[in-house]
């Protein structure tokens, strides 16, 4: 069952209170904004390159990843959806 950019940025919060052993989002919380803004700029290239020259599975894949490293960042800085959706 596929999850939703709201379903996502629920879970992440959640793991982000409860720090689960073994969490690739905790690694990434405690690393901190300058390593998540790394991601998130490989990331936006990934979904530039496999936009250009992969297929559009490959393209959304990217895309989904984009959407995550974007939620972490969110989170690291205390950011609601709320917060988001007021400049959309
Ligand atoms: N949607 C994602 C998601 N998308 C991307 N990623 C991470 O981003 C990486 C993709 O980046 P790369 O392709 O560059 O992979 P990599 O080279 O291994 O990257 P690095 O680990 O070296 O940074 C993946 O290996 C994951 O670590 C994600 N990690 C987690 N989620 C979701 O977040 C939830 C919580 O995850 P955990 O905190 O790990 O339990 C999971 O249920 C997933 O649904």
């Amino acid at each position: 069952m596929s999850k939703s950019f709201e379903d996502l940025f629920a879970q992440l919060t959640e793991t982000a209170r409860t720090r689960p052993e073994g969490s690739g989002t905790v690694k990434r919380l405690d690393a901190g904004v300058h390593e998540i803004g790394k991601k998130i700029v490989e990331e936006a290239a990934e979904v530039w390159m496999a936009s250009e020259f992969q297929s559009l599975d490959e393209a959304a894949e990217e895309m989904s990843q984009l959407i995550y490293h974007v939620q972490v960042m969110m989170i690291a800085k205390g950011i609601s959806l709320e917060d988001v959706y007021r400049h959309l």
